[in-house]
């Protein structure tokens, strides 16, 4: 049986899963950090250290020359490592570095939790929905399917899992109690080392599910170092998913999760100035969140490898292909030197199970876990389905009587949101002017408002003064 990553490589740094064919050169032991050394800062380091970069944690040349030279990341801070068994139920947590581990000395890492980080002031006895709405009783009877080899067992708690001190303490400051349904199942398999096709709706709680278990796999993999061959990085994990928008979402909750792990996060997505990015790529990166569309390009360009994967999930894989993004994936996935599958760990996540998705899972996967949660596509039975035939004539006059319903009767004693959508921008923009003229604070979501405006828009949506109604132009 395969087990986990930081198993995988314990042995010998030159087991470090880059495939032979490739010409990444491989870390070598002089950088190896005794633990008995590990708390001493990066000056300590013997080896081939040349210099720090201008106080940055790359080790190695600027890379001026003419030849590119292996800069690698090294793990000066306090780096504890501990065995686990496979099951992701025992052993000690890894923890890859101390609080700025992993993080460029001349940045200082933004606390994501603003000023909720006082982990001793959260009160453990909150509502469960006071975070995310997640209706946890709901989630009682929800049908669960698990097949494949030696399942691991599903868990009840976080603390059955063995994630290691510093994600527990993110766990909390996320306020989460208990694992939703598809984290139960899903975080022992990966932890366990296993591929993963997993079918669940969306806003099951995936992104912790995937993204627990790289993290972890991360800070617990010894030899694990980031890695920069003159402009080129070299990340371990691979987030891939549709959207800028699920991509940015991902990208900060994951930032949540792997607060003060020195697991380094980075996000890139299409529609936006490609600069930023690649500077921001530059300062090192441990998880690389994308959409497929602007990683091709980051390939391209020869700005990321994926010769250092061991981790690779795809995340709403459904959703990507409906997007025609299937050329572009295969390409990642088969034909840039990322290590083959049974080599990486790859985990598929997916709300439906067609014939394309199961034809990706038989390429990408290994001997995988099929993990099932709720009625796969289905819509949640959270949500009231009513379908109404209004005449075209009749559709904003009928939308208003929707609205002021709506409005006398609230939302179990709160004022509704609500989310319109029409066939184009212009009927966008068009019914955003006519709701706001009738005294309903509406705004529009489309592809002519620039990104900023966009976040804006999101992140003002659950406040209660702010619009009231989006009317977008297409399903994001
Ligand atoms: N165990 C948990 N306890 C409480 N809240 C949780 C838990 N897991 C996730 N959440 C919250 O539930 C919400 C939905 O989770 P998440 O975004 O991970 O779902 P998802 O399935 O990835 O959805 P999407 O498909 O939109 O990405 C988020 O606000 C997240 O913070």
């Amino acid at each position: 049986m395969r087990t986990s990553w930081a198993d995988s490589v314990s042995n010998s740094a030159a087991e470090i899963a880059i495939s032979d064919k490739n010409s990444l050169p491989r870390p070598t032991r002089s950088t190896y950090v005794p633990p008995h050394l590990r708390s001493g800062s990066i000056s300590d380091l013997s080896g081939p250290v040349s210099g720090t970069n201008g106080g940055s944690r790359w080790i190695g040349s600027d890379g001026g020359g003419t030849k590119p030279e292996l800069r690698r990341q090294g793990q000066g801070n306090s780096y504890a490592t501990a065995g686990r068994d496979n099951a992701g139920g025992g052993g000690g947590g890894g923890v890859r570095n101390n609080r700025s581990g992993g993080w460029d000395r001349r940045e200082r890492e933004v606390n994501p939790f603003g000023n909720d980080d006082k982990i001793d002031d959260i009160k453990q006895n909150f509502s469960e929905q006071e975070n995310s709405g997640i209706n946890f009783d709901a989630y009682e009877d929800i049908p669960v399917e698990v097949s494949g080899e030696n399942v691991p067992p599903p868990v009840n708690t976080f603390a059955e899992i063995d994630l290691g001190e510093i994600l527990n303490q993110n766990i909390r400051r996320c306020k989460y109690v208990k694992p939703t349904p598809v984290q139960r199942h899903a975080i022992p398999i990966a932890l366990a080392g296993k591929d993963l096709m997993a079918c669940a709706q969306t806003g099951s709680g995936k992104t912790a599910a995937f993204c627990f278990p790289i993290i972890s796999g991360i800070m617990r993999e010894p030899y694990a170092q980031r890695t920069r061959v003159g402009r080129t990085v070299y990340p371990l994990g691979l987030i891939l998913s549709p959207t800028r928008e699920l991509s940015c979402q991902i990208h900060d909750e994951a930032k949540k999760f792997s607060y003060q792990t020195g697991v380094k996060v980075v996000v890139a997505y299409g529609g936006a100035p490609i600069n930023q990015q690649l500077r921001e790529l530059e300062r090192g990166v441990d998880i690389l969140v994308a959409t497929p569309g602007r990683l091709v390009d980051l390939l391209e360009r020869a700005r990321v490898s994926l010769q250092a994967i061991r981790y690779l999930a795809l995340d709403e894989a459904d959703r990507m292909l409906d997007m025609g993004f299937e050329p572009q994936i295969r390409k990642i996935v088969e034909q840039m030197n990322m290590p083959n599958r049974g080599v990486r760990q790859t985990m598929l996540f997916s709300a439906t199970f067609p014939r394309e998705i199961q034809r990706l899972a038989s390429d990408f996967l290994s001997n995988h876990i099929f993990l099932a949660v709720g009625r796969v596509g289905s819509s949640t039975d959270l949500i009231v389905q009513r379908v109404e035939f209004v005449l075209e004539s009749d559709k904003r006059s009928h939308l208003m009587d929707l609205l002021h319903a709506q409005r006398e009767n609230g939302n179990h004693g709160k004022q509704a949101l609500t989310l319109v959508f029409v066939e184009t921008k212009k009927g966008a923009d068009s019914l955003e002017h006519w709701l706001c003229m009738n005294g309903f604070p509406s705004t529009t979501i489309h592809g002519d408002r620039t990104q900023q405006i966009l976040k804006r828009v999101v992140s003002a949506y659950p406040c209660p003064d702010s619009h009231r109604t989006w009317v977008s132009h297409t399903v994001t």
